[in-house]
């Protein structure tokens, strides 16, 4: 099935394909979106709109078609990936503007929707996330993403099961009460800078307290049962470091 979420139509009647198939509508999972690295200065007005279309009103589509087409009249759980914005996104101020869009529309459907059969509507906002999606950048940021891990009080970066986990979480009965939330995966990296790489012994006498990640839930899908990304070399290099700090670490 062909999707464009950009397109309206397109939108309404890859949703109607799904309940005629299926019968039914439990959940939607937006998770299309993207940007392309660029300052502010040099971004276009093209290049501004381009990015906002994408994410904005594509996931406004998809909301209003599953909506429309199935939730409106049988309720259902509707899950966003957004990014982490809190602090805005320096060389994607487009993206950053788009996804605190998509929160704040979040959350008035949660408040408009809720009366329809119980429809609830979350985001989830990760981090710096060892994706597929590393694949779409140029070498330069891949490494200068390779290199900012101390920027997260965890030391690490997140992996797709980590978000995969918090969409669940939100899709299922366990968070029946949770609505119009904005969940951010990150490690904490939205709250604090971190420490520079070797300078833990400045803020921690004992040395490092980093706990060593071993992945959750454990030996299941966890970062060891990860073979390789899609992505390029250096986000596969990562990977092999954690899984080596797992292995020669006592927890
Ligand atoms: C510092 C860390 C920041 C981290 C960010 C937060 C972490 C997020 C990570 C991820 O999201 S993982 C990756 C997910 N996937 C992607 O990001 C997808 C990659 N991007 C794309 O596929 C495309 O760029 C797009 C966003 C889908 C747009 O493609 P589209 O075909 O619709 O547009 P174009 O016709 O190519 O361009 C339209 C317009 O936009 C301007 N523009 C496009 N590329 C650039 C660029 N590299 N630099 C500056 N401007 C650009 C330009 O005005 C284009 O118009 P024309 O000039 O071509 O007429
Ligand atoms: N990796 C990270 O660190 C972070 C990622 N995110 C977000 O998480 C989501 C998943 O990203 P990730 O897996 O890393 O990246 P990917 O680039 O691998 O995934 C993005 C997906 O969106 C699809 N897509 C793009 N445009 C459209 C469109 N117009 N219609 C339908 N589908 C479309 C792409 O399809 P196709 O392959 O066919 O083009 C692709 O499958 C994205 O929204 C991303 O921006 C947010 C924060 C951090």
């Amino acid at each position: 099935m062909l999707l464009n979420i950009r397109d309206a139509t397109m939108a309404s009647q890859v949703i109607q394909d799904i309940v005629t198939r299926h019968g039914k509508l439990n959940g939607l999972v937006n998770n299309a979106g993207g940007q392309f690295m660029s300052p502010a200065s040099q971004l276009t007005s093209k290049g501004f709109s381009t990015v906002v279309d994408l994410n904005l009103n594509g996931t406004f589509n998809m909301c209003k078609a599953a909506f429309d087409g199935y939730m409106g009249e049988h309720g259902g759980q509707i899950v966003t990936i957004v990014a982490e914005t809190r602090n805005g996104i320096p060389r994607a101020m487009h993206t950053g503007a788009a996804r605190a869009g998509i929160i704040n529309m979040t959350k008035t459907l949660a408040i408009e929707w809720g009366p329809y059969n119980g429809i609830r509507i979350n985001c989830v906002a990760p981090g710096l996330i060892i994706s597929s999606g590393m694949k779409n950048y140029h070498e330069t940021m891949v490494d200068l993403l390779a290199h900012s891990h101390w920027m997260n009080p965890t030391s690490r970066y997140g992996t797709e099961s980590e978000v995969s986990a918090s969409v669940a979480f939100l899709l299922s009965p366990a968070a029946s009460y949770i609505n119009g939330v904005n969940l951010e995966v990150d490690g904490g990296s939205s709250l604090s800078k971190g420490n520079p790489e070797g300078d833990e012994l400045k803020y921690n006498p004992e040395g490092s307290r980093h706990p060593v990640y071993v992945g959750w839930p454990e030996g299941v899908d966890n970062v060891h049962g990860i073979k390789q990304v899609d992505a390029p070399a250096k986000i596969n290099e990562l990977l092999e470091k954690y899984k080596a700090i797992g292995r020669s670490s006592k927890i």
